[in-house]
C-alpha cells in the first residue's frame, strides 16, 4: 500500500496560491514525485505547492519543510505556504512564533493580532553562481535575456530559489503564459527559474504576475514577491518597504538593511482537512 495513503492533510491558500500540507512529523515518508502530480490534478487535490513537514533537525525549529510544486519537482523555499504552515503551528501550540527549517535555511515566522503572518525569509542571494544562472553575466541586477531583448533587462534574484524578475510598463497587459512558460525554461536558467513580471504603481507600490517554476501561472508567489522587493532596490526604483499586490491580494515586503533579510507580511486562508485516501494517490492512469 502506498505509504502516504491514509495520512492526514491540510487544503490551505495564501492569497490565492494554492497550498497543501502533509505534517509526517510522527511517521515521516517520502513523497515521491509521482505523488504528488497524482494529488495535484484538478479533479483529485489541486495544489501549486505541496508543504512537507518532517521532524525537526535543528534546535528551537518545529519542522523541517520540503516543499514539492504540482509538477513534483522540489523547491527550497515557498513564502505563501512558510505562512500556511505557521498559522497551522501557532494555533496548535498557542505559540504566535514559530521558526521551520527547510533547505534554504530558517524561517522565523509570527503570527500578528491581526491574522496576518510575518515571515523572515532570510537573506537573498545575488551572485550568479547561487541564483543559479548557467554563466557569469556580470551584474545579475541588470541582464538583458537571450531572445527577449524586448522585454528589457532582468533583475535576478535567489530566496533560496530561482527569480528573474522583468520591471515592464504595465505588468497587466503581459502574456504571462506565453513568455513565463517559455522563459522558465531559458538555457540561462539550469534549474529553471519562476519569471516575474512587475510594475511600479506608486513609490512604494508594486504590481505583480508570477509564472511559477513547476506550477505555471498562481494567484500569488511569496518568494517572488520577496525577489521583487529585492530587485525593485536593487534596479533603483523602490525603496526597502513596498507594498506588492498580486492578483490573490497584497503582500507587505520589506528588505532591512541591518541584516539583509526579507521580511513578507500576508494573510492565510484553512479551506479543509481530510484523509489522503489509495485512490488519490494513484498515478494517473
Ligand atoms: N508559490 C511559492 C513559490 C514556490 C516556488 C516554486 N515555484 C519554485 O521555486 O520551484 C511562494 O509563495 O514562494
Amino acid at each position: 500500500m502506498n505509504p502516504l495513503a491514509h495520512r492526514p492533510f491540510v487544503k490551505m491558500n495564501g492569497l490565492g496560491n494554492e497550498i497543501l500540507v502533509l505534517d509526517l512529523r510522527s511517521d515521516p515518508v517520502e513523497v515521491p514525485a509521482a505523488a504528488a502530480r497524482a494529488l495535484a490534478r484538478p479533479a483529485i487535490l489541486p495544489f501549486d505547492q505541496a508543504m512537507v513537514l518532517y521532524p525537526p533537525r535543528r534546535e528551537g525549529t518545529a519542522a523541517f519543510v520540503r516543499i514539492l510544486n504540482s509538477d513534483g519537482s522540489f523547491s527550497a523555499a515557498c513564502g505563501n505556504g512558510t505562512r500556511c504552515i505557521a498559522a497551522l503551528e501557532a494555533e496548535a501550540t498557542g505559540n504566535p512564533h514559530v521558526v521551520f527549517e527547510s533547505e534554504a535555511g530558517l524561517l522565523d515566522c509570527r503570527l500578528r493580532p491581526d491574522g496576518r503572518v510575518e515571515v523572515d525569509m532570510g537573506a537573498p542571494r545575488l551572485g550568479w553562481a547561487e541564483i543559479p544562472l548557467a554563466r557569469d553575466v556580470g551584474d545579475t541586477a541588470c541582464v538583458v535575456v537571450p531572445g527577449y531583448e524586448a522585454l528589457g533587462p532582468a533583475c535576478f534574484v535567489s530566496m533560496g530559489n530561482p527569480h528573474a524578475v522583468f520591471f515592464v510598463p504595465d505588468a497587466d497587459a503581459v502574456d504571462v503564459e506565453r513568455l513565463g512558460a517559455a522563459l522558465e525554461r531559458h538555457p540561462l536558467f539550469p534549474e529553471r527559474a519562476n519569471i516575474s513580471f512587475a510594475s511600479l504603481t506608486a513609490p512604494d507600490k508594486i504590481l505583480l504576475h508570477v509564472w511559477e517554476r513547476g506550477a505555471g501561472r498562481t494567484r500569488a508567489c511569496g518568494t517572488a514577491a520577496c525577489a521583487t522587493g529585492v530587485a525593485a532596490v536593487r534596479t533603483g526604483r523602490a525603496g526597502r518597504a513596498v507594498t506588492v499586490t498580486l492578483p490573490g491580494g497584497d503582500l507587505e515586503i520589506r528588505w532591512r538593511a541591518e541584516d539583509s533579510h526579507v521580511l513578507m507580511t500576508g494573510p492565510v486562508e484553512h479551506e479543509f482537512s481530510g484523509t489522503l485516501t489509495p485512490a488519490m494517490l494513484e498515478e494517473a492512469a
